[in-house]
């Protein structure tokens, strides 16, 4: 394709990758559904040429080793990126475009909830209301979460979950659908995204309790916005929930040996709510089903959800994203881009 989606001639030089090798970046790939997502990728396509973008080189060298493991001649690269930082989105997307001369996928999975709070009344309220399953499956009213501003002057949560995000895709343009190719963004968001946390006014939520929420549904607005923009130019992005998943962010809620005591209760749940895929391995379900997917087979206003049924068996199932005003997605994108545009 031409226009802003090729490539720069000389960059086609640079890829160490033949032709038919699929190029697949995985933000926060050092542990908990990325790390699962890698070795589920690696399982399905040996020949991948795998990214792991990571903010802790450390984290990142023992989850390549723990990767070569199983996948002895797997060809893994690691990138330094801290998502939450504009300077190192920048210099991160800089390297790449050195790199490589394309990206297939692109999968923004890094996201934190930093503090989080249980609202243990409304726990109990909600156990004994009709309203029970949905409180299990999204957590609506029961968390809450205290946010700082980071060292460039935003809100954190929605700096990492968000803007680092699409700042990086605004700078990898030139690897994205290049020579008439498709090229995919996958975002990790939530069945906690909710229309209400999310405000226009306060697009960090600066003045709010729940900027996790917040941030989440903003994903998968710009998701929409980019599906309404790119999908002619072969650039395709979903959206996906892991489901209740135990990684470092679940016991970041609660301590793990908390979570094990109630391991029982959480399967029993598992009966009622098929979100409970409590798995990294379960949660990437519809991280790789949308890796074998054809692009112009799927809908791009759907959140697709990991799902797992009480006798265990992984599925991938998917449902709208929730509650979109009309002209939101094309609002947040503009904001974006604007924000984008003023770093
Ligand atoms: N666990 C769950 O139940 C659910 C999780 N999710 C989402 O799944 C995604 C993965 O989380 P999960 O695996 O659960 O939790 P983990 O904490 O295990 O993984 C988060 C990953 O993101 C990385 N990360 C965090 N901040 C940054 C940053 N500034 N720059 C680069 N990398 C960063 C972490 O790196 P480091 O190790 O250095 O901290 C880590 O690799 C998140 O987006 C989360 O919101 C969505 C729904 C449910
Ligand atoms: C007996 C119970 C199992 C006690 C656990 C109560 C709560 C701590 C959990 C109930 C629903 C959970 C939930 C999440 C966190 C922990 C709970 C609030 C998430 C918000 C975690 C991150 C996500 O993105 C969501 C998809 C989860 C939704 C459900």
């Amino acid at each position: 394709r031409i226009g802003r989606w090729a490539a720069p001639v000389e960059s086609l030089h640079n890829c160490p990758c033949p032709d038919m090798e699929k190029v697949v970046l995985v933000t926060g790939a050092n542990s908990g559904i990325g790390l699962a997502l890698c070795e589920r990728l690696l399982t399905e396509d040996s020949q991948l040429l795998l990214c792991l973008a990571c903010r802790n080189m450390k984290r990142a060298e023992d989850a390549r080793s723990a990767l070569l493991t199983s996948h002895i001649n797997a060809h893994i690269d690691l990138l330094h990126l801290d998502v939450g930082s504009v300077q190192s989105v920048l210099t991160a997307a800089q390297e790449v475009k050195a790199r490589y001369n394309r990206i297939d996928f692109l999968y923004l999975n890094a996201g934190i909830m930093p503090n989080p709070q249980v609202d243990v009344k409304a726990l109990f309220k909600g156990l004994f209301s009709r309203n029970v399953i949905n409180m299990f499956a999204t957590a609506e009213g029961l968390l809450t979460q205290q946010d700082r501003l980071n060292s460039d002057g935003l809100q954190e949560v929605f700096a990492t979950n968000l803007f680092g995000h699409f700042l990086l895709i605004r700078e990898l343009e030139p690897l994205l659908c290049p020579g008439g190719q498709t090229s995919r963004i996958v975002w990790t968001s939530s069945s906690n995204a909710r229309r209400s946390a999310f405000s226009i006014e306060d697009i960090q939520h600066r003045n709010g309790t729940e900027p996790y929420s917040s941030s989440k549904y903003a994903s998968d607005m710009l998701s929409l916005a980019l599906n309404r923009h790119k999908n002619s130019q072969g650039l395709f992005s979903s959206v996906i929930c892991p489901g209740l998943v135990m990684t470092n962010l679940t016991y970041g809620i609660l301590p793990s040996f908390f979570w094990t005591l109630i391991m029982p209760i959480m399967w029993l749940i598992r009966i009622f709510t098929n979100t409970f895929t409590l798995t990294p391995y379960n949660g990437a379900e519809a991280l790789h089903w949308l890796f074998v997917q054809n692009p112009e087979s799927l809908d791009p206003r759907a959140k697709y959800h990991s799902l797992t049924s009480g006798l265990g068996k992984n599925y991938t199932q998917s449902r709208q994203v929730s509650n979109q005003r009309p002209l939101l997605p094309q609002t947040l994108y503009c904001s974006s881009l604007l924000y984008v545009n003023l770093r």
